[in-house]
């Protein structure tokens, strides 16, 4: 079948260009009757061959750049027609770990659309062009052909083709290697290198996913169900006029996994993640530029928001309103001449700002961003208000739900002895589920991971955990009731002070008083 529709094509313009010809060479055929037999070869090739081909080529008009439609047609055919075909090849995915199936060179696939029916196959021919090529194939340009019955021209090139870009650029989406990008160092940045170089990256293999992250199941849950409903929302989005991103806001003390979640949150979108590393940028442009080289389908992680940023401007008009000191006198040390220091950071919240509000992520959809903080309390109430991190996740210390997960993780047990007493301790402890892991991962000296051993070791953790808390608790409480004691001390002491002075002033003034009536 493949090689008949390969050669029907040919069959009808073989046909068509003998007569095309033969007028050709009759010279002394009148110019009119040479155009109307060119008229006539058409139509009888379209009478001979109601087919119709298009034919998608590798390379784009730019060398070294291959066609966006033709690795779509690839990806497609691979996924969803590759099935029906005999002859596939199997090649290395680039950059990536995965092995990637296509269809093999002059072999056909049937797909249908909509009732129509379409063959498609793959070939190559050789460049015309005289090129010395120094890799093997480099000369050969590769194509796909699509042939159809000309009466789904239009659905064909209005429906089927948009279509297949459409689904191929979600195959390769799902395909291809995800990445971790961090930004590179300004001084790095070159106007020669490659545009990427804003960014380094290398292959995003974190293990995590939301089956292994230790939290409240009803939590996880409701957080799994809204990253679904984003993912799918892209027409809701564009229907409100809003861009398509979302923010979240994780925060908790340390070791409470809100690093993992972000990862299981990547894994579970199939999503690259950008860390940026708000201390490496200069200003609000470099920040900016930084936001356009991100891409969608992408994770855009800001960790310890509250360390990283300044929040500048603002603050430290604060400062200067309220009459800080170390700020004035820094301003006296300074010489008129003394250039203004350069490497210190100047993002400022408005500038973070301006991104979150869409101005920035508008240059393309699907974004998520993500702060980080151990403390909430401390971030300016602008950067987190609903609507900017439209959701607030707290990362809390392992409570029974969490450490359940974490033993089935670890040790692979659902139920235990131990669990109970566990349970307890837990309810009365502030443990992390980064410390509760660290005691279910000890070997035995057979090298094995015994569940017994581990959970007794965790107890006497937390036991002394416990302990620790309350002598805290306790000293706490102590130094709490000293210093009020030394309060009300200096108050009376003070009071004291002062009724002195009154008397001493009422007995002055009695002495002048007597000594104005002598
Ligand atoms: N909720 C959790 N579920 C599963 N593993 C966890 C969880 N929390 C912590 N861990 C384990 O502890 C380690 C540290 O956790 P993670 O880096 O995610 O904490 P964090 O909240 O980001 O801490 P920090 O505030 O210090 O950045 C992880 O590698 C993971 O193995
Ligand atoms: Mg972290």
């Amino acid at each position: 079948m493949a090689a008949m529709v390969e050669w029907l094509p040919w069959f009808g313009s073989a046909v068509a260009s003998a007569i095309f010809l033969w007028s050709m060479v009759q010279n002394h055929v009148p110019d009119t009757l040479r155009l109307y037999l060119a008229t006539l070869a058409a139509k009888i090739t379209a009478y001979i061959n109601p087919y119709l081909e298009i034919t998608i080529s590798e390379n784009r008009a730019e060398r070294f750049q291959r066609s966006e439609l033709f690795i779509a047609v690839e990806a497609y055919l691979s996924d969803a027609c590759a099935r029906g075909a005999r002859r596939l090849k199997a090649e290395l995915g680039k950059d990536s770990k995965n092995i990637q199936v296509s269809v093999d060179d002059h072999e056909g696939v049937t797909d249908d659309f909509s009732g129509a029916k379409l063959w498609w196959y793959a070939s190559k021919q050789q460049s015309k062009a005289n090129v010395i090529s120094f890799y093997p194939g480099e000369d050969e340009r590769r194509f796909y052909r699509v042939v159809f019955h000309k009466r789904h021209h239009d659905l064909v090139i209005d429906s089927y083709l948009p279509f297949i870009l459409g689904e191929g650029r979600n195959v390769t989406v799902k395909n291809r290697q995800r990445c971790l990008f961090t930004n590179n160092a300004n001084n790095s940045w070159s106007p020669y290198r490659a545009k990427k170089s804003v960014w380094s990256h290398i292959p995003f293999e974190h293990p995590a996913t939301f089956d292994t992250l230790a939290m409240d199941p009803k939590q996880k849950e409701a957080i799994i169900d809204d990253l679904m409903a984003f993912q799918k929302s892209k027409e809701y989005y564009a229907k409100v006029g809003k861009a398509w991103k979302r923010g979240y806001l994780l925060y908790g003390p340390p070791g409470t996994g809100k690093s993992t979640m972000i990862a299981a949150m990547a894994n579970f979108l199939d999503y690259d993640v950008y860390d940026l590393e708000l201390t490496a940028i200069k200003n609000n442009t470099e920040l900016r530029k930084l936001f356009i080289e991100t891409t969608g389908k992408s994770i855009i992680v800001i960790e310890d928001i509250d360390c990283s940023l300044d929040l500048t401007g603002k603050r430290r008009k604060e400062k200067k309103a309220a009459g800080d000191k170390d700020s004035d006198d820094n301003d006296k040390a300074k010489l008129p001449m003394e250039p203004e220091k350069d490497d210190e950071t100047k993002v400022t919240l408005s500038g973070l700002l301006n991104f979150i509000d869409g101005l920035w992520s508008a240059c393309g959809g699907e974004r998520i961003i993500i702060f980080t903080t151990n403390h909430k309390e401390k971030l300016d109430p602008a950067l987190i208000r609903r609507g900017r991190m439209d959701k607030h996740i707290e990362m809390s210390y392992c409570r029974f739900e969490s450490f359940k997960v974490l033993a089935k993780n670890y040790l692979d047990i659902v139920g235990h002895g131990l669990f109970s007493e566990i349970q307890k301790l837990l309810e009365e402890t502030n443990m992390s589920p980064a410390d509760v892991a660290e005691n279910l991962m000890p070997m035995s000296k057979k090298k094995k991971r015994d569940p017994d051993v581990c959970l007794a070791g965790l107890i006497e953790v937390l036991k002394q955990a416990k302990e620790d808390a309350a002598a805290a608790k306790a000293k706490e409480e102590e130094e709490a009731k000293e210093a009020e004691a030394k309060n009300a001390k200096d108050k009376k002491e003070g009071e004291a002070k002062k009724d002195e002075g009154k008397d001493k002033i009422m007995e002055e003034a009695n002495g002048d008083l007597k000594q104005g009536d002598e």
